[in-house]
């Protein structure tokens, strides 16, 4: 276990208070009720309990960079430019980071009905299968090397430079590879929610980090038993999704018996996503401004929040 000692460590019943609207209520019941019907997995009393706050947090962060990149400006006689305000979220294979990548985005496009708020994630900047299979990297696919990182990095840089639409390549899990001459647009977004699990990690031989570009990182931490657990569910829904579908990837494995196509995501579990959670993933958690951990059934049980 990491020493988290650089962290407040709140309960759920703590970090509940500090949704920051004394007399009101953070968010009203119709709202819930809209995020829950975009996602029936989430539950309101996370949203209530857990995200009011972080919203509120994120409204801190958010006042001060504003005023950051307007003084230093001032400071070197530039005019006062928009530079997106990014945020990262990682965490294992499975733990829940686009889920809640999509509920963050959702609340803060509430909160700032004025702004532009982007979602996306890393998976773009995998390389090509055809190019991890020269590598003989196949069987490491999200392991740090299966990323074109400069390439991620370059990306950053030029949503943060700001200076017209940006474009980048979209990874389907349904063809489990790039999907050729198809790219993404961020757009001049005030708001960028970048999601990950490379999002956190400083290769040795860079000189400038992905996470250089966030001005608020997110940690998702469960016990790697019940991200396992989720994993396999993920894996049976993307089966039943894919029953008639020739072709998605997943296809092969509706053919084969249910325990054998189980079986086969359980190695995949042990031989790629365990060790790279284990040997890569992990040891960046303690690099997050906030750190969600989630016990059994994704119910989110402890926030840390770094101090300093
Ligand atoms: N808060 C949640 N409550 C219930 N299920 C969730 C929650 N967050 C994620 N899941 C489920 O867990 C699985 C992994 O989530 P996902 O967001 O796809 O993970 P990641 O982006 O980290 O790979 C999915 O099947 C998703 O529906
Ligand atoms: C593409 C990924 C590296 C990205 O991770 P995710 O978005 O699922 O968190 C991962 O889903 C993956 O395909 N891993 C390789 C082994 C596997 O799960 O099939």
């Amino acid at each position: 276990m990491q020493d988290l000692s650089n962290y407040y460590h709140f309960s759920r019943d703590e970090w509940q208070n500090f949704h920051g609207e004394k007399h009101t209520q953070a968010i009203t019941d119709a709202e819930l009720l809209k995020i829950k019907s975009l996602d029936d997995e989430i539950s309101i009393d996370d949203v209530k309990v857990i995200y009011a706050p972080i919203r509120h947090l994120l409204h801190v962060y958010l006042k001060n960079y504003r005023k950051l990149v307007k003084l230093k400006n001032e400071f070197i006689n530039n005019e006062n430019k928009k530079v997106p305000f990014i945020i990262g979220v990682s965490g294992s294979v499975a733990v829940g980071k686009s889920t809640t990548a999509r509920l963050l985005k959702i609340m803060l496009e509430r909160a700032y009905p004025q702004y532009v708020v982007g979602q996306m994630t890393t998976d773009g900047f995998l390389y090509p299968s055809k190019v991890l299979k020269k590598k003989g990297l196949m069987e490491k696919k999200g392991f740090p090397e299966t990323y074109d990182m400069p390439k991620l990095i370059q990306f950053l840089s030029d949503v943060k430079t700001n200076n017209g639409p940006v474009k980048y390549p979209l990874y389907s899990h349904n063809i489990y590879d790039i999907i050729p001459g198809k790219y993404e647009e961020v757009n001049n977004p005030d708001i960028l929610i970048v999601e990950g699990i490379n999002v956190l990690q400083l290769p040795s031989n860079a000189n400038i980090y992905v996470s250089d570009f966030f001005d608020f990182s997110i940690f998702i931490d469960a016990h790697a038993d019940d991200i396992e657990e989720w994993f396999l569910n993920r894996f049976i829904k993307l089966l039943d999704m894919a029953k008639d579908d020739v072709n998605s990837y997943y296809h092969q494995f509706t053919t084969i018996s249910r325990n054998d196509a189980v079986q086969m995501a359980k190695d995949v579990w042990n031989d790629i996503n365990y060790p790279n959670l284990l040997n890569y993933i992990e040891p960046t958690r303690s690099r997050a401004n906030l750190i969600l951990h989630k016990s059994s059934k994704h119910q989110i049980d402890t926030v840390f929040l770094r101090k300093y």
